[in-house]
């Protein structure tokens, strides 16, 4: 992957423990498979609310929040910060209850239709505007998957047109509600994000700053590198990478880590996701190294998500070294298999 010149690049580089601002992490069985590999990089994780059923009430996200914490291996610290899953019947009471707990740090907008599990999501933001009022009041982040689901939109303008037509007239009508724009994929959202008033953020996974497109169909349809939103042209990905490495704050780490099983991959109607979690600093890394910008790293990483979310800077660091490695086949997911991003393939980091 990498492209510099080696004598410019450093055999290792240690930053402060880094958070995934962005993550799935299923349930039950395969919440066990997966929930390991993150708490392994990342002291802290946005857990996402798409379950079956969504997470959509204080009281689930409890529950679910306790099945996280049970799930995780002896001796092994990490703190699951907790979201709820936005619909038309979201009660702004709710909101004020999860504000309470203080383990519960977002609400999560999916436009129905929009991704995995978002038939329940919300069919017209104007049902929502007492809660996202609410919100506001309160200082509770909305976080948002920036697509809109007209069939006659474009799959790839999906992104592009939602600024337009969503997030510009949202943050219009409620200028000082926290908005993080998730997993942006354009140069048109990363313009947006970095020329916004008000408070705004935005997570970037790490294959949006490695791949283009072209990684979707090379050499025949590859179904691990298909998400939502798809990967984009090589344009759209270089302005990716100067945002992320640009050390502006707005912009931080979100791997969207989505597990699948293969066989749900592998199928006439194939999922959409990517996974990551097994290897996210790993990628990352090569990411800001191939972009010579691994001064920024710990930022993006480690610092910029804490201070959006008014959270400590975690304490301890990680390191990770130059140093290949080949990524599995596959691994365990409950009583299925998955196949992670690069599966088979040389990594060239390594976490220490
Ligand atoms: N990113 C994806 O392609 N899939 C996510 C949903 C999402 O983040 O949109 C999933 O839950 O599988
Ligand atoms: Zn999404
Ligand atoms: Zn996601």
């Amino acid at each position: 992957m990498s492209t510099i010149d080696p004598i410019e690049i450093p055999q290792s580089i240690t930053i402060t423990r880094p958070d995934d601002w962005h993550l799935h992490l299923r349930d039950g069985a395969a919440l066990a498979s997966v929930l390991p590999h993150s708490a392994r990089q990342f002291a802290r994780a946005i857990v996402m609310p798409n379950l079956k059923p969504p997470v959509t009430t204080t009281a689930a996200a409890g529950a679910y929040r306790d099945r996280i914490l049970a799930a995780l291996p002896e001796g092994v610290t990490f703190e699951p910060l907790m979201t709820l899953y936005l619909t038309n019947n979201t009660d702004p009471d709710e909101i004020r209850r999860a504000a309470d707990t203080g383990f519960i740090h977002a609400v999560k907008l999916y436009p129905a239709g929009a991704t995995t599990n978002s038939d329940a999501g919300v069919t017209d933001l104007r049902n929502c505007y007492k809660v996202l009022e609410t919100m506001q009041e309160v200082g509770m982040p909305l976080l948002v998957h920036g697509e809109v689901t007209d069939n006659d939109i474009d799959l790839f303008d999906r992104e592009a047109v939602f600024i337009e037509r969503v997030m510009r007239p949202l943050r219009r009508d409620m200028p000082v509600l926290k908005v993080v724009f998730e997993h942006i994929t354009t140069k048109e959202a990363a313009q947006y994000v970095a020329e916004a008033e008000g408070p705004i953020g935005a997570t970037i996974t790490a294959h949006h700053l490695l791949y283009n497109r072209n990684e979707i169909f090379r050499g025949g349809i590859r179904p691990h590198y298909y998400c939502l939103p798809v990967l984009k042209r090589e344009e759209h990905r270089l302005a990716l990478v100067t945002a992320a490495t640009s050390g502006d704050e707005r912009f931080f780490l979100g791997t969207d880590s989505a597990p699948h099983a293969v066989h749900t991959k592998y199928a006439a109607c194939g999922c959409a996701g990517c996974y990551t979690a097994l290897h996210a600093m790993e990628l990352y890394t090569e990411a800001f190294a191939q972009a010579g910008a691994l001064d920024k790293l710990e930022a993006f990483a480690s610092l910029n998500g804490p201070a959006f979310y008014g959270l400590p800077v975690n304490e301890g660091t990680i390191t990770l070294e130059r140093k290949d490695w080949t990524v599995p086949e596959s691994v365990p997911f409950g009583e299925h298999q998955l196949v992670p991003l690069n599966a088979g393939e040389t990594i060239h980091w390594k976490m220490a």
